[in-house]
């Protein structure tokens, strides 16, 4: 039996938490989403591994290029436990979502979580989350999943969501480098869809560029940026909507 924590993780609050609930079912293997060749070969698994899921929630969907990386993997059957990471505003489709493609692929879904990380481009929503209270939180919710696993039980599992789902157009929010910028080049070879050239990485290519902020985070100049009043105008609009503290939730 092997254990993988997969997940497409841009600013890695993802993976953070994938990873704290694989650590509880002892070694895993891991395979990073994120990375822009991660869809390009077959992975085929056995029916008695165990792998976990987590995407970021973007407009309450699951990214397309995680979708798309995860065409090529053959479940066979292996246990799925999938996770939406999402910013404390909501994460609406993106467990449904996830859940289709990872059953389309073969793999049995046994359960699912939703988990709150700071916002990765509103950073005072959900603000240092997951904290310690999420952390114990998800250790508990790990220890029921492996019990789960380990008495047999293949109960089928249901995940909120709906069809058709929720239109995602992107965010207009297209990191740009400033005068700090010193061509280092580190932004264009971590972006997870290839939107900074490699030539020249004080450019975005806004048609690529999904809006997830690695290049700001990675940025050892804090050279880039997204448009101040923008973000402003976008954190008004949201405030209401993501103001008091969500739950982290369990199904099974
Ligand atoms: C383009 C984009 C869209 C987002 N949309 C939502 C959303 O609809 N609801 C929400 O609660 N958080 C949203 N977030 C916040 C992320 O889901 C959250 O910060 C997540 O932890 C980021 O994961 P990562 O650190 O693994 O990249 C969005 C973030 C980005 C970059």
């Amino acid at each position: 039996m092997s254990v993988y924590a997969i997940y497409f993780s841009p600013t890695r609050s993802t993976e953070k938490i994938v990873k704290l609930l694989a650590k509880e079912f002892g070694t895993y293997g891991e395979i990073d989403l994120s990375k822009q060749n991660s869809g390009e070969n077959v992975r085929a698994f056995k029916e008695e591994d165990i792998c976990i899921f987590g995407v970021p929630s973007y407009g309450g969907r699951v990214p397309a290029p995680a979708l798309e990386r995860m065409k090529k993997m053959k479940g066979n059957k292996a246990k799925a436990v999938l996770v939406a990471v999402y910013g404390n505003r909501a994460y609406e489709d993106t467990l449904l979502e996830l859940k289709e493609q990872v059953d389309l692929c073969g793999f049995h879904v046994t359960a699912a979580v939703s988990a709150v990380a700071e916002h990765s481009i509103m950073h005072q929503f959900a603000r240092k989350r997951p904290d310690a209270k999420d952390k114990k939180e998800l250790k508990a919710f790990a220890e029921k999943i492996a019990h789960k696993i380990k008495s047999g039980d293949e109960k089928e599992i249901s995940v909120p969501g709906n069809k058709p789902y929720r239109k995602y157009n992107g965010v207009p929010l297209k990191p740009k480098a400033g005068k700090d910028c010193k061509g280092c080049g580190l932004c264009a070879q971590v972006c997870p869809v290839g939107a900074i050239p490699a030539e020249s990485p004080k450019k975005t290519d806004k048609s690529k560029c999904i809006s997830c902020m690695r290049c700001i985070q990675v940025c050892p100049k804090k050279a880039r940026k997204v448009n101040k009043l923008k973000l402003k105008i976008a954190s008004m609009k949201m405030k209401k909507a993501c103001e008091d503290r969500k739950k982290n939730e369990l199904f099974l």
